[in-house]
């Protein structure tokens, strides 16, 4: 009983509505599953376990390049994936659950204007003073567990070898093209994008659209409540 209410302490939303950080240590705790053990073939390229992503750094909370989400979204998930599967299509996913100690990593990131190393890949037509907020989240729906950044690739007919569709901007492109709409978007690109989006929204998921690579699957299985579990 004591236990149940200290999760329960720990889980309930502020009176301000900002999301309760869960007391939740391990993934196992949180709820929380590797995408692969759904989908054990999903392509990966986990960016912010790397250096090749904004920060030019490793991002505080991932100790290892998987992807783990809400058990109801990772099954959605898999279930995007098995259906491209049948057309020759993939999903490539750059990133999922996102630790809050990460989200923090970013603001801390934002806030160092003197740091400009990844202006001229990721944010090359914005004053990074402007990334915070509509492209980089101070609370993330990502530390939610049911948000994930991905593309779709297109495999030949062996299913062989998959590439990346062309949407027009690479992963955390900040700038006015990476917006799902975005007039300046080719029309090629444009149908990529659709593409993504229709399979995506076929189980549940919906887009940001200032991002063409963000979906959260809705409703949410704990709008409430952020996580700080480790990715490892
Ligand atoms: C940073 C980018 N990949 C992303 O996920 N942006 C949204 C707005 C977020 O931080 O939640
Ligand atoms: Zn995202």
């Amino acid at each position: 009983m004591l236990v149940l209410s200290a999760l329960l302490l720990g889980t309930q939303a502020k009176a301000d509505g900002t999301p309760a950080l869960s007391s939740a240590k391990t993934a196992d705790q949180a709820g929380l599953v590797d995408i692969r053990s759904l989908a054990p073939d999903i392509a990966e390229d986990i960016k912010y376990a790397g250096s090749d992503n904004f920060v030019g750094r490793p991002v505080d909370g991932y100790l290892a390049p998987k992807c783990f989400l809400l058990k109801p979204a990772a099954e959605a998930l898999a279930r995007v994936e098995r259906d491209l599967h049948a057309q020759h299509r993939g999903l490539l996913i750059f990133d999922c659950y996102r630790p809050a100690r990460a989200v923090a990593h970013f603001v801390r990131w934002a806030g160092d204007l003197a740091d400009q190393r990844t202006k001229p890949k990721h944010y090359p037509t914005l004053d990074k003073s402007a990334l915070l907020g509509d492209y980089i989240a101070p609370v993330s729906g990502h530390s939610r567990g049911a948000t994930i950044d991905l593309t779709m690739t297109q495999c030949d007919a062996h299913d062989a070898h998959c590439k990346p569709l062309d949407m027009g901007t690479s992963f955390d492109y900040f700038g006015t093209l990476a917006n799902t709409e975005s007039p300046q978007a080719t029309p090629t690109q444009h149908a990529h994008r659709e593409l993504l989006r229709a399979a995506m929204e076929r189980e549940g998921f919906r887009n940001y659209a200032m991002e063409w690579w963000h979906y959260t699957l809705t409703p949410e299985p704990t709008p409430d409540t952020i996580y700080d579990v480790p990715v490892q």
